[in-house]
């Protein structure tokens, strides 16, 4: 059994054996430890409940939508449209919206994605930061890099908190996504218990942003990685992170 603790996880025991799947084993010696068992091999979050999405599997047309529904809220967040025209659209956007609204898809569905070396990553289709069915996603798409992960990804508005400048939030939510997927591409998958973010100078929207995630050790569960942001080559945003390996299922 997984510790009761874990119930207070939706789905409780079934998250956790979707990611790890049943063992035997203890992988949590008391040394430090990396778990190099690729995502492949691990059981089928499907036998648990959770489906999973080959990234390859989402349409070209849903990808396309989602592009066009990002662009459409920046659109509307910065529009000075006539009252007329505003309500013309909504009207559009509502009866768009009722066309499409097909029922949610199963809470906790998850997309697998290979990145650019062939590691494999399993994460929820609507991931708020990397989701690619989520237009809300900015999407940051993360690679593997050594002993970690590393992306680029550029903010509109939409993301705005002082004025040109990314919300410290989004800021936040960068990092905990790259620390994490650091964490699970290095280690197995995590839940962050703590990230501690020092904001060393703005970050600015409309100018590309390195993200990047490294794994700096690993203590039984716990796992100590450090994130940052770049921007034009400064660093603009940093973080201590101890992301919390799903305990394996003791039998
Ligand atoms: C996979 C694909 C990539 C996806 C990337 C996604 C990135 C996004 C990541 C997130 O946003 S996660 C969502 C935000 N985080 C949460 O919602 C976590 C909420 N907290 C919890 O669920 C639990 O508190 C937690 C899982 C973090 C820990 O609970 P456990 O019951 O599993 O831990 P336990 O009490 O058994 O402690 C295990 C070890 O961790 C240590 N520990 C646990 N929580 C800690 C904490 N908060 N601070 C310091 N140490 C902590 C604890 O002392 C102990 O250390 P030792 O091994 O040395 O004894």
């Amino acid at each position: 059994m997984v510790s009761p603790k874990y119930h207070r996880v939706e789905f409780g025991s079934t998250l956790v054996r979707a990611l790890h799947g049943p063992t035997t084993t203890d992988p949590y010696e008391e040394h430090m430890t990396v778990n190099t068992q690729p995502v492949a091999d691990r059981p089928d979050p499907r036998a648990f409940g959770l489906p999973v999405v080959e990234q390859d599997q989402i349409p070209d047309e849903l990808r396309s939508l989602v592009a066009g529904v990002r662009s459409l809220v920046e659109a509307v967040a910065d529009t000075e449209a006539d009252p007329a025209t505003l309500a013309e659209v909504d009207e559009t956007v509502r009866a768009l919206t009722d066309r499409i609204a097909t029922g949610p898809r199963q809470v906790g569905t998850m997309v697998r994605r290979t990145m650019a070396d062939g590691t494999d990553e399993l994460g929820t289709i609507t991931n708020i930061v990397a989701g690619p069915t989520n237009p809300a996603a900015p999407p940051l798409e993360l690679e593997r890099v050594e002993g970690g992960v590393q992306g680029t990804v550029t903010l509109s508005t939409t993301y705005q908190g002082p004025p040109g400048l990314v919300h410290g939030g989004w800021i936040a939510a960068l990092l905990d996504q790259a620390v994490g997927s650091a964490s699970g591409v290095e280690t197995s998958p995590g839940l962050t218990a703590k990230l501690e973010v020092n904001y060393r100078n703005p970050t600015p929207l409309f100018t590309p942003l390195e993200v990047t995630g490294k794994v700096v050790r690993t203590e039984r569960r716990k796992v100590y990685v450090s994130g940052w942001i770049r921007a034009n080559g400064q660093v603009t945003a940093e973080a201590e992170a101890l992301m919390i390996r799903v305990p394996m299922e003791e039998g």
